[in-house]
Formats: C-alpha cells, structure tokens, sequence
C-alpha cells in the first residue's frame, strides 16, 4: 500500500491520439511508458491502476499503436502509453511513421516529466532502449527503468540484471532509476507508484492549481 494508490486506482482513459496534435491539452505533468513490444507496457499500466482493461493487454505484438491517454484524480494528471516499438509485421512505412509521431511526442511535449522505459527483463538493452537512454541523456529527460515479468527468473539474476543496469545509468551519466516489476506476483508495484507519484506530483507541487476556496 502506498499513500497514492487510489490516485492511480482513478485513472481513466481521455483518448487515443495517432499524433502529437491529437493529444489532450499540453499542460499540467504527464508520465509515458516507453518500451519495446511486448516487454509488457499496457500489462504494467492495467496493475499500476488496478484496473484490468484500461490499457488493452494482448499476446500479440504491437497492439499499442497508437499514443493513449489516461487521466488522473489530480487536474492536469496523465498517464501516457506510447506506441510499442518493434513489431515485426508491420509494414517498415507504417513503422516510419510511429516512429516520428512517437519522436515529436518525446521532443515537443512540454508537460512530459519523464518516461518510464519497460524492458522484459530477460531481453534488456536492446537497440530501442539504448536510443531512448541516448535520447534522455542529451535531453534531460528523467528515465526509470521498468525491469518487468521478474517472476519469470530467480531472485538471484533479477538483482544482478537490475544492479548492471544501475551501473549503466551512472556510467552514461542518465537521470535514471531502475526496478524490477511482475504483474503477476505484485512485485515492484508499490515502487512504481511511489517512483511516479515523485514526479506527477511532489516535483511539481506548482503545478498544482490552487482552488479559490483554498
Ligand atoms: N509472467 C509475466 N508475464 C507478463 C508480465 N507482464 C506482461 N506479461 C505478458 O507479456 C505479454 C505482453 O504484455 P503487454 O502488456 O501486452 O505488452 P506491451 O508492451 O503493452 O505490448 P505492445 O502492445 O506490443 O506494445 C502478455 O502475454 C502479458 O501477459 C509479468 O509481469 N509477468
């Protein structure tokens, strides 16, 4: 349990936007999840939120094509889940074109307050992750690492992934944090939402309207 569990519990979904300039109102914090396909995004929103089908979970790769938008209790509050990047059988034009959506997201969002980059944590640091640590790095953008299905290895080489990706972050110099996650036994749950809660709301406490009534 964490102080901030019915914040997140509240989410619900505002739209899904193919493009920059379909995305609600550029005001306010919003957190993305980044990540490949099928590292296990929308399977990590639906547990954060507690809800089972806010963000569609499928087995099949690449269902997250399009750039969906959730809000929060809080005003201005968003939960943002990218478009998975990877997916095999799309044609490459189609792929091209996610790309430069999700690019002029990433560069041109001014309420992006950081992102959430989902690894599977058998398959870390692939080509796509180290982009968006390169990308971070050179803009500021603050990156936690989402190591997720730790259920799937032992206690033992899930510290280890974690720790060497630790040591990654701090060799490149990246704003960065790191945990392991698992939709299915709970684990990490509560440090997303601690991890999110720093940056939707103890970091920008001026963001915050003020009521009148105040
Ligand atoms: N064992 C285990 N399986 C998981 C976990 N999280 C996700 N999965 C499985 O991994 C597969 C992909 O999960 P999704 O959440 O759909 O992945 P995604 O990253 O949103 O995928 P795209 O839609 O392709 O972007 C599904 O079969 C999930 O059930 C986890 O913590 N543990």
């Amino acid at each position: 349990m964490t102080p901030y569990d019915s914040t997140f519990q509240s989410a619900y979904f505002i739209k899904s936007a193919e493009k920059l300039s379909q995305c609600p109102l550029d005001q306010g914090v919003e957190v993305a999840f980044a990540g490949r396909s099928n590292a296990g995004k929308s399977t990590a929103l639906n547990t954060l939120t507690n809800q089972k089908k806010l963000a569609r979970t499928s087995k099949t790769p690449g269902r997250t094509q399009l750039i969906n938008c959730f809000g929060l209790n809080l005003d201005d509050r968003r939960l943002i889940d990218l478009p998975g990047y990877g997916f095999a059988k799309v044609p490459i034009e189609m792929k091209k074109v996610w790309q430069a959506h999700m690019q002029d997201y990433l560069m041109n969002r001014r309420s992006l307050a950081g992102v959430v980059l989902v690894m599977d944590i058998r398959h870390p640091l692939k080509e796509f992750d180290e982009m968006m640590l390169d990308w971070a790095k050179a803009n500021g953008m603050k990156v936690h690492v989402l190591l997720t299905k730790s259920d799937k290895l032992k206690r033992g080489p899930a510290k280890s992934t974690m720790l060497s990706i630790q040591r990654e972050l701090k060799q490149q110099n990246i704003d960065g944090s790191v945990q392991t996650f698992s939709a299915l036994n709970g684990d990490g749950v509560d440090d997303l939402r601690i991890k999110l809660a720093e940056w939707l709301v103890l970091d920008n406490q001026d963001e915050i309207p003020v009521s009148p009534n105040a």
